[in-house]
């Protein structure tokens, strides 16, 4: 009887406990659409000179799904909720089907995320003319990058903002983009091309099968940056043993990306203190640290420092006014960001044309136009007769991109589908999600090259197609990338009828790369 008795008054507790959570959840709730609205209203007295529309709705109101104190909708990425990180942009996707063109979720402490999905909205985002656009950093290696001012003056290219990232843009990169490189880039890739193949020709199996295929395309993405940026070979695809500092920077490389993402979205413990995935990034960061500080130094010491050297290494050594700190990240971000890219937009690239046999037939009959011998050496002049392959890389990237949106801080407010945006939002134009929607793209979901050809432009909207991003802050690898894309495709589909094991699976690891071991079949055309 006693028993029962504590008993009950247990049940009478735990219910009143339950009763009082559940209440501060529903005042939270309550709360939280007003505060959404207060958010970032200091921001907006400073910037705003905006279009919003008298009738607006608040920002309060833009449909998403349900944050909890705290946590925002985080739990929806954990074991209780419908996605999973690695699949984030089905999750994107997703929530496009369930909210429409404009959804607001909450992050951690419940900081509001406008994904816009409408091609005019998007537009009206990548249009706007800022004179420093901002896209946010990686948080955590920022505040790796901050602890370690003995190394790093800035947060480097990629994380930093305003005047600063100006600063270093145009001093550093401004070479990356210019005609001479064009040639450069061209011969550099013609030759590890070659190596590329010859590898696989003494690596593949008696069955001619690859296992891990990726890595001899990561290595050759590695290869080409370094003979690119640096103009020195690395030896990443040296027949039978690589060089340490290659596979460690492979490594590296590799795994940035992929812990970038852990600590991107993941509960930040390490703010407080160094965990897992945070030592990984430590670790990645100190071995691509501890390369390119040795080289830059090295080349700065030579004698030879402006001659001999690459034209985008030597614009590097030489700026004036940019301390040696910011030359040494601003490399370490140009090839960090340029390795795993390449390699998987070639991957993906590689696997659709392959997988649509009509599509391949005509890749093959303009290889075979346009190099008559595997052996030709690829000239600029031939690569702008590749005029199918070219199409086909645009198309890959619109349905396979590598980066499936692109990222902005406002800086003024807006309205978009009827609803107030303020100034300082933190907004995501899903081009992808928009770019497989049959409004945009007549059978969205087909590889069809053809529509990016001369003959047929009636379906191109210039702000959905933007694999490298737009205006000032776009990639300033697009160049290199696109060319390493063209000719490594174009080399290894000349000498080899390739086919893949199984279909390519998508996974997010702040990137969109394809899901290893890739297992694929490498014969000889001839
Ligand atoms: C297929 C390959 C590549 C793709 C799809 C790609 C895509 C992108 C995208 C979408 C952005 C953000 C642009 C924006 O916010 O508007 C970006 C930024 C950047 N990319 Fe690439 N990229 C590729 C290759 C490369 C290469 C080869 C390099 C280096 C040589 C590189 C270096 C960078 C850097 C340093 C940034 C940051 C620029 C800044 O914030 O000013 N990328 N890339």
């Amino acid at each position: 009887m006693r028993f029962l008795k504590k008993l009950k008054r247990v049940a009478v507790l735990v219910a009143q406990h339950v009763t009082r959570v559940v209440k501060v959840i529903w005042s939270f709730l309550a709360t939280q659409e007003k505060a959404d609205d207060r958010k970032f209203l200091w921001n907006e007295n400073r910037l705003g000179d905006g279009n919003i529309l008298p009738k607006a709705k608040p920002f309060s109101q833009i449909p998403g799904p349900l944050p909890i104190p705290f946590f925002g909708s985080q739990w929806l990425y954990s074991w209780i909720g419908p996605y999973f990180l690695d699949k984030l942009h089905l999750a994107n996707e997703d929530k496009y089907f369930k909210y429409g063109p404009i959804v607001k979720e909450h992050y951690l402490w419940n900081f509001p995320i406008v994904h816009l999905y409408d091609k005019n909205d998007i537009e009206t985002v990548l249009k706007y003319s800022s004179k420093y656009p901002i896209r946010p950093g990686l948080e955590a290696q920022i505040f790796y990058r901050n602890s370690r001012p003995d190394r790093y003056k800035s947060v480097g290219l990629v994380n930093v903002q305003g005047l600063e990232w100006h600063h270093l843009r145009s001093k550093l990169t401004t070479q990356l983009a210019s005609t001479a490189l064009g040639d450069h880039t061209v011969k550099q890739l013609s030759i590890i091309s070659e190596e590329l193949i010859e590898k696989i020709r003494e690596e593949r199996d008696a069955e001619s099968l690859i296992e891990g295929f990726e890595k001899y395309v990561y290595s050759c993405s590695l290869e080409v940056i370094f003979a690119i940026l640096l103009g020195r070979r690395l030896g990443a695809l040296n027949k039978s043993s690589i060089p340490p500092i290659a596979e460690r920077l492979m490594f590296a490389t590799e795994n940035l990306f992929e812990v970038s993402h852990e600590t991107m979205y993941g509960l930040p413990w390490w703010k407080y203190f160094p965990t897992k995935s945070y030592r990984k990034l430590a670790e990645c960061e100190n071995i691509i640290y501890d390369v390119f500080s040795d080289l830059v130094k090295e080349a700065l010491n030579s004698d030879e420092a402006t001659g001999t050297q690459s034209p985008v290494l030597n614009q590097i050594l030489t700026a004036e006014g940019v301390d040696t700190r910011d030359k040494i990240v601003s490399l370490i971000d140009l090839v960090a960001a340029g390795i795993e890219t390449t390699g998987n937009a070639t991957l993906f690239l590689l696997h659709n044309i392959l997988n649509n046999p009509e599509i391949k037939v005509r890749v093959y009959e303009e290889l075979d136009r346009v190099l008559p011998s595997p052996e030709d050496t690829i000239t600029p002049q031939l690569l702008l007769e590749l005029k199918y392959l070219r199409a086909c890389i645009v198309e890959s990237l619109r349905m396979t991109p590598v980066a499936p949106n692109v990222a902005r801080i406002l800086e003024k407010p807006f309205t978009f589908q009827g609803y107030h945006v303020p100034a300082g939002t933190l907004v995501v134009c899903e081009t992808w999600v928009a770019s497989l929607q049959e409004e945009n793209y007549l059978n969205a979901k087909s590889f069809i090259p053809e529509r990016w050809l001369d003959s047929d432009k009636t379906n191109r909207y210039p702000f959905l197609a933007v694999p490298f991003g737009v205006g000032r802050r776009m990639c300033p690898g697009k160049r290199i990338a696109e060319n390493e894309m063209l000719i490594i495709t174009a080399k290894l589909l000349r000498a080899f009828d390739i086919s893949f094991h199984k279909p390519l699976e998508q996974v997010y690891k702040f990137l969109i790369s394809p899901k290893g071991p890739i297992n694929v079949i490498l014969r000889e055309r001839y």
